[in-house]
């Protein structure tokens, strides 16, 4: 497959049948240029993987990156560590991000120690792991299925180790939420996307993308055994969460 980026227009023309959003090859060509002009917040939730890596990872650690999509975490990380900081696994249930974040790791990081395999995390047999990322991935995932999923990833996790939880929240108070959704329509808006587009895009995510509040999350969290979480960022409905499990 070509290595091209194209800009995200899937929902630019009116559809009679708006069909669930999914991860196929429309997506991923112009995947880069989606999530960037979709989730606010995304590259600075990347650029902060180094510094925290750095904090909380033994030298030489194993990194899983759940939901790798096209691997732009691994090449964060890449750009930010020395090759024998870390070793980088990325799994993710879609074959054609699969194949393209092989292709791009290879060709953009071939010092590093990088690997993404086909498999779907509700299922993967994890090993060992001193940092998994779950960037903008359990909001995709059934909400039956996610705390099943955090308890799996606690029982990876080495002692000492991270959790890094990047999600799209709903607030608990209505009236917050409503304005957060607004805002984050404006901020759609201010990166080039329609009214069609977003309210287009809206329809396709209904019942796929399942945002829960922050206090959901630190709760699931606590309930599967870390000892501590916090959010460290946020921008409008877009958090990211760290979460600790004990040395
Ligand atoms: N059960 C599953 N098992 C494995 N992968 C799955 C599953 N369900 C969905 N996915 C995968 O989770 C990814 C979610 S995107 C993550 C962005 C990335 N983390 C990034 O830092 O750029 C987020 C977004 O597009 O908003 C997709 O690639 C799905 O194929
Ligand atoms: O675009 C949206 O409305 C979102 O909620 C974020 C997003 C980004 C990329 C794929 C799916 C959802």
């Amino acid at each position: 497959m070509s290595n091209a980026s194209y800009r995200d227009g899937i929902f630019s023309t009116p559809l009679d049948r708006v069909a669930r959003f999914s991860f196929d090859e429309r997506v991923v060509a112009c995947f880069p240029d989606m999530i960037r002009r979709s989730v606010p917040g995304y590259g600075q939730i990347l650029a902060m993987l180094g510094p925290l890596a750095r904090r909380h990872l033994r030298h030489g650690g194993h990194v899983h990156d759940l939901g790798c999509s096209l691997g732009a975490a691994g090449l964060a990380l890449a750009g930010q560590l020395p090759p024998d900081a870390f070793r980088y696994t990325g799994i993710d249930l879609s074959p054609a991000m699969v194949e393209r974040a092989s292709q791009t790791l290879r060709e953009e990081c071939p010092a590093h120690d990088m690997t993404v395999i086909e498999d779907d995390i509700r299922r993967h047999a994890f090993e060992a792991s001193g940092m998994i990322l779950l960037n903008f991935t359990l909001q995709f995932l059934a909400p039956e299925d996610r705390n099943s999923v955090i308890a799996r990833l606690y029982e990876a996790l080495e002692p000492g180790g991270v959790l890094i939880l990047s999600e799209k929240i709903v607030a608990d108070d209505e009236q917050d939420n409503a304005w957060l959704v607004e805002r984050y329509h404006d901020f759609k808006r201010a990166n080039g996307y329609s009214d069609l587009e977003i309210s287009q895009k809206r329809t396709a995510l209904e019942n796929v993308l399942v945002p829960d509040t922050l206090a959901a999350h630190h709760a699931r969290l606590a309930d599967a055994g870390f000892s501590r979480s916090l959010t460290w960022f946020q921008y409008l409905n877009f958090a990211a969460v760290i979460a600790f499990k004990e040395a």
